[in-house]
């Protein structure tokens, strides 16, 4: 049975959209004669990917605790950095935490090198949407506003228009989705999007399983990737 995808707003979706799902609707399957592709949906992560997180945590933990232990960054391990530095000494979780919850850590994260760049040219590339999809901490008192001010800073106002906040990136419909989280679970089992795993500090000694793709930083091939997909 065909579903008219393209007459679906994003609630109405499938249920099981599934991997392909986004991609036979670009290719305009099931929709009849001379229906255009639907452009390319590509969701871009913001800590680790756009914002440089690790490297922030690091340089406030040891300014605020300079007698203590620390994680550098060619020994972070695993995506949670309070986790690694609760395994340190359970103390320091508190410790490392109180670092990334004060208001402006956030706004203050330096851009990753070249991605501010790289988004500006995908934005204007054809055929292509992009929207930046982030997760608050749980304590977002600061983090959630301070997200929206960082892209306005950096990417412009038209850009928070693109900001899709939420804790659950697999109800997001979308044909790629860059991100330096190694899991990415969710409500959604099967999630539209393909992951390219984004390298940062924390994973970049993890050993992807076929078919999984990463980008290696802003300077790799990220384009290539977007064409893939648009052939797929
Ligand atoms: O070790 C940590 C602890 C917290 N975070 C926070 O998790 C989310 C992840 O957001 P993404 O946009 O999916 O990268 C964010 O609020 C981080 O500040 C973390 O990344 N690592
Ligand atoms: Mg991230």
């Amino acid at each position: 049975m065909h579903i008219h995808l393209a007459n679906l707003h994003m609630h109405e979706r499938p249920r099981r959209a599934g991997p392909g799902a986004l991609r036979e609707r670009r290719a305009g399957s099931g929709l009849g004669m001379g229906s255009a592709a639907a452009p390319l949906r590509v969701l871009l992560d913001m800590d680790g990917v756009l914002a440089d997180f690790e490297g922030a945590v690091l340089r406030e933990f040891r300014a605020r605790f300079p007698e203590e232990p620390r994680v550098e960054l060619e020994q972070r391990r695993g995506f949670s950095v309070r986790e690694q530095y609760c395994s340190l000494r359970e103390d320091l979780a508190a410790k490392v935490a109180s670092v990334y919850e004060s208001p402006g850590f956030f706004l203050g994260l330096d851009p990753i090198p070249g991605a501010l760049e790289a988004v500006q040219e995908m934005l204007h590339m054809q055929d292509t949407e992009v929207f930046i999809c982030t997760s608050p901490l749980r304590k977002y008192e600061h983090c959630i506003v301070e997200k929206y001010k960082w892209v306005e800073k950096h990417l412009g106002p038209e850009f928070v228009e693109r900001i899709i906040l939420t804790r659950d990136k697999t109800v997001v419909a979308a044909d790629l989705l860059f991100d330096d989280k190694d899991t990415i679970q969710g409500a959604e089992p099967n999630p539209s999007w393909e992951h390219i795993l984004f390298t940062c500090c924390h994973n970049r000694h993890l050993q992807l399983p076929a078919p999984r793709r990463r980008l290696r930083s802003w300077a790799d091939d990220w384009k290539a990737i977007l064409e893939s997909k648009r052939r797929q």
